[in-house]
């Protein structure tokens, strides 16, 4: 736990050195009343009691009571401001991270999970630390000046009182025990949760057109179900034994009162010494109670750390080498690929795609395809082999430029919830109004978008959906036209567009692979005629490679694929 909040908290470690010291100042403030309470008593049980010098000491008292206040209130904004500002200062660091990871990184682990990372561990982390610490500070620098006066007073005593603390130890050890392994199913079970809800929400349109949302929403309940009787282990397990301390903690007090009765009685201690014990010590038990209960808390807490830190070490694609290519060439040297462990999914693929030329990649559903054209892009890492633009390995190339280098037309197109020419505007944020216009314009999206009543500043909906998808198409075409990277990534660009507008679109695209190396994946052969490569692709791995002519006269996949689409474009429905 020391570690984890040694690594969150030198996130703002210039504030926490001022926050510590004005815990211990507030703690000492705490402690001083008994202190001087003492010496009200002492006065009162001597021969001639000096009454002047108890209204004074009364006077101190007030005094002091101001000053805590002012100490309290200091060091409670000065915690609180602390926390807030480390917490935000994590969910940036944590922001920033997370979007260096490949998409490896969010295909395993949950969208749910991330957001509670996020959202729900950082607000763990805030609540029970921002709170814990000042009775943290006041348990350890309350206690030690607490102890230090006993001691001064009659050492056995105050040694009987002490103690307690060892034997605490075992029930709070098992507290913790119980803590740390019921933290983190409850954790789980609350993540769960959360992404449960996330794909009941998401997916809560289809789950309607299948009739399907009762039984979506039993698994929710589920979750809910989960979550309560988790949470109410997490609480009722471990709560008899720091029950079972706090009780050991009393016994210490009324085994410190007999042995202190025993010396009175031996006339070893005076009466103002017992009475001395009597309040001091029990204020030295205080805090270490509030404490053992925050110690509990601050367990749970750490499992939020350990998610936190987890995230904040797993490895990103940044890289600190800065190697600009030359040219835009790109060679795959003996790649391989799997999405996951011990399974291959792309297997020694070699090619190479000279500067400004256009490489086509083709074979049935399921062949890898995309998988290429996605390590291209570093949504992946490659397992073994390297990918290379300009003769460099891409993991070399600084993550701003390498983005520079690429311009992606995908299938699956993402738009943000914004204009139509915001996402345009994402491809060069620089850009002039003419620019996108004209961009627009090159990838038909000005010709429907003239027929909205915004126009281009309509709203597209969250992820697009008030357009269709050979709109979205456009807007993406738009976007790669106005980024004007010098390499260009292909995939089914125009599959979801109707055979009028393909043409337009197949013209904007020329437009757009005008002197640049380009990717193309096309499932219409006769689009991809020209391209000065064609690779073909089964299972993974390379089968075939050569311009449209050669591979016609091989025989083989290529030429299979292209008799059926030939065959299948004479039919008429
Ligand atoms: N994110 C993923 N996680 C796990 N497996 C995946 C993932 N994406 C693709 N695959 C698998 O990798 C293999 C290659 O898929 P890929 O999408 O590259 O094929 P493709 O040739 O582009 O197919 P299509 O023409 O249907 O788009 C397939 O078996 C697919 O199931």
């Amino acid at each position: 736990m020391i570690k984890n909040l040694k690594y969150v908290t030198s996130f703002n470690s210039k504030e926490t050195g001022k926050v510590i010291l004005w815990e211990i100042i507030h703690s000492i403030f705490i402690a001083a009343p008994s202190g001087i309470l003492l010496v009200i008593i002492w006065e009162l049980f001597s021969e001639q009691p000096n009454l002047t010098k108890v209204w004074s000491v009364v006077g101190l008292m007030t005094v002091m009571l101001f000053l805590q206040f002012f100490v309290a209130s200091k060091s409670m904004v000065n915690s609180n401001l602390w926390v807030y500002d480390l917490s935000t200062k994590l969910r940036i660091a944590l922001g920033n991270r997370i979007q260096k990871f490949s998409l490896g990184f969010f295909k395993k682990r949950d969208p749910g999970e991330i957001a509670s990372v996020m959202l729900q561990d950082v607000a763990n982390f805030e609540g029970i630390f921002g709170h814990s610490v000042g009775n943290l500070s006041s348990a350890v620098f309350g206690t030690t000046v607490l102890s230090l006066f006993l001691f001064v007073y009659d050492w056995r005593l105050a040694l009987c009182l002490l103690m307690a603390l060892p034997l605490i130890y075992p029930f709070l050890a098992l507290a913790n025990y119980l803590v740390s392994k019921m933290g983190r199913p409850q954790i789980e079970a609350r993540n769960n949760m959360g992404a449960k809800f996330l794909e009941y929400v998401q997916g809560i349109q289809h789950l309607k057109s299948y009739g399907m949302v009762g039984e979506k929403h039993k698994v929710l309940e589920d979750s809910f179900k989960d979550l309560k009787s988790k949470s109410i282990k997490l609480e009722a397990v471990p709560g008899p034994f720091i029950v079972t301390a706090a009780i050991v903690f009393e016994i210490g007090f009324l085994a410190m009162i007999a042995l202190g009765l025993y010396y009175l009685s031996g006339n070893t201690i005076t009466i103002p010494v017992l009475i001395t014990f009597l309040i001091m010590g029990y204020n030295l038990y205080s805090p270490l109670k509030v404490v053992m209960v925050d110690y509990l808390i601050l367990r749970y807490m750490n499992e939020s750390l350990n998610r936190i830190v987890d995230v904040m070490e797993t490895p990103t694609m940044e890289t600190t080498i800065n190697e600009v290519p030359a040219n835009f060439d790109i060679h795959f040297e003996d790649v391989s690929f799997g999405y996951l462990e011990k399974q291959t999914t792309l297997e020694a693929i070699n090619f190479y795609v000279p500067e400004q030329s256009m490489l086509a990649l083709v074979g049935y559903s399921g062949s890898g395809k995309t998988t290429i054209a996605s390590l291209i892009a570093r949504f992946w890492d490659v397992d073994h082999g390297q990918i290379k633009i300009g003769g460099i390995d891409i993991r070399n190339i600084h993550q701003d430029h390498f983005y520079e280098l690429i311009s992606e037309v995908f299938q699956e197109v993402y738009l943000f919830d914004d204009t139509i020419y915001n996402n345009i505007k994402i491809g060069k944020p620089n850009a002039t109004k003419e620019e996108i216009l004209e961009a627009a314009d090159k990838a038909e999206v000005l010709s429907f978008t003239w027929e909205l009543k915004e126009g281009m500043d309509t709203k597209v909906g969250e992820g697009g959906n008030k357009l269709s998808g050979g709109q979205k198409q456009r807007i993406s075409i738009a976007r790669a036209l106005l980024k004007d990277a010098p390499i260009v990534l292909l995939d089914e660009a125009t599959a979801s567009l109707d055979p009028e507008n393909e043409i337009y679109i197949q013209q904007a695209i020329q437009e757009l692979v005008k002197s640049k190396t380009v990717i193309v994946i096309a499932h219409k052969l006769a689009t991809i005629q020209k391209a000065n490569q064609i690779v073909v692709l089964e299972e993974g791995q390379i089968v075939e490679k050569g311009t449209h002519t050669e591979l016609l006269n091989n025989e083989h996949i290529y030429r299979k694929m292209w008799d059926i689409q030939q065959k299948a474009g004479g039919w008429k429905i």
